[in-house]
């Protein structure tokens, strides 16, 4: 059976995630799309999946006989509201990052799948899937001893205008916040953001670049640079050191030119480009997991975890060098 997706928010990747669906993965395809924006929609419709049936609202869609699977891939804010509604369809979802921009929203998911009684949310963190991130995990939990420290680094090319400063928490730092905990096995007690000198290429209202500070339980200490502006490209860095050693992330695959008296190697731009391979198989993991009627891959309750860490920091922005601590409920049964 081909499992019937539809896909809620037809931006820039929810045409992505319908592109793989429809060309690259197996077992799906897109038969139903959504979108406040109704060009937005219309074009992603004729260009990506065109026997594809444009419906009104994502509630709608989550409800229609048509679809046996949603995909989240709309702003932020309303990603709740959606999940919800597949929840309440009895339906897989896969949202992507974040679950929710508030810790508040992604408990109301929690409590609605844990009292449906099987998973059926996988969120969008996509680093989890990643070959490098893999490598590096298997390298910190087996060759460098206890983990210290972490030094890491997200860096993009530039931001939109409507992007201030508290996505490059909710939307940016998310990736590292749930990533780390992963990498780690830990979860994180308090947060603390500094500002350094802004660069002169943000615009007036994202604070650029930003240092966020976490301490986990274990007493591992993390620094991560947030530089949205940073014009040269697309670069995530991490580094662990541990007791007998360090291990850093690798840079993706590129040649190395010796030309013009230059040793050259080319950065990637986009994050489409960086993490394809991550979303080939999160998108191809979920699919499997949705015919089967449930979810696999990051769960809701990692993504309650990333709000309730990201509310922290977002708080942290507003009182600069002040530590604010973060505490979580204990984890319900369907996620242990
Ligand atoms: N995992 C990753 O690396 C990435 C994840 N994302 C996440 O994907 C989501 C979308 O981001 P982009 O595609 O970059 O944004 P975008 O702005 O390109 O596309 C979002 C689309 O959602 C639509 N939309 C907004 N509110 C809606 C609503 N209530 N109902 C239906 N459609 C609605 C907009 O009209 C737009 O077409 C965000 O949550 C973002 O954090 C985005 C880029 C990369
Ligand atoms: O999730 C993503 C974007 O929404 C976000 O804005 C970027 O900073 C991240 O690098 C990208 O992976």
């Amino acid at each position: 059976m081909t499992l019937r997706i539809g896909v809620i928010g037809t931006g820039a990747i929810g045409r992505d995630h319908m592109r793989r669906i429809n060309q690259t993965l197996s077992g799906a395809k897109v038969t139903a799309v959504s979108d406040v924006n109704i060009e937005s929609v219309r074009t992603a419709r004729a260009d990506l999946a065109p026997e594809a049936e444009v419906v009104g609202s994502g509630e709608e869609l989550a409800a229609s006989a048509g679809v046996d699977a949603v995909v989240v891939t709309s702003w932020g804010a309303t990603h709740e509201q959606y999940v919800l509604a597949a929840i309440a369809a009895g339906k897989p979802v896969f949202c992507e990052k974040p679950l929710s921009t508030t810790a508040a929203g992604a408990g109301r998911i929690v409590e609605a799948e844990t009292a449906f009684g099987r998973r059926l949310v996988q969120v969008g963190f996509m680093r989890r899937y990643d070959a490098g991130y893999r490598m590096l995990k298997a390298v910190v939990e087996n060759e460098i001893g206890r983990p210290l420290m972490v030094h890491a680094a997200h860096r993009n090319p530039s931001v939109p205008e409507q992007y201030i400063t508290p996505m490059a928490i909710q939307d940016t730092l998310i990736h590292e916040i749930d990533v780390l905990r992963w990498l780690l096995d830990d979860d994180y007690v308090s947060a603390q953001v500094i500002s350094p000198r802004r660069t002169r290429h943000a615009h007036a209202r994202v604070e650029d670049p930003q240092i966020v500070l976490l301490e986990t339980k274990s007493g591992i200490r993390i620094d991560v640079e947030i530089f949205v502006n940073c014009r040269y490209g697309y670069d995530i860095q991490c580094q662990v050191v541990g007791e007998e050693g360090l291990a850093s992330l690798p840079d993706p695959m590129a040649v190395v030119m010796r030309k013009d008296a230059k040793l050259q190697s080319a950065i990637m731009t986009d994050w489409k480009d960086r993490f394809i391979d991550s979303y080939d198989l999160e998108l191809q993991d979920f699919i499997k997991a949705a015919a089967r009627g449930t979810a696999s891959g990051p769960t809701a309750w990692d993504g309650y975890v990333a709000a309730v860490s990201s509310d922290a920091c977002v708080e942290a922005q507003s009182q600069p060098g002040s530590i604010v601590p973060i505490s979580l409920p204990a984890r319900p049964a369907l996620y242990n």
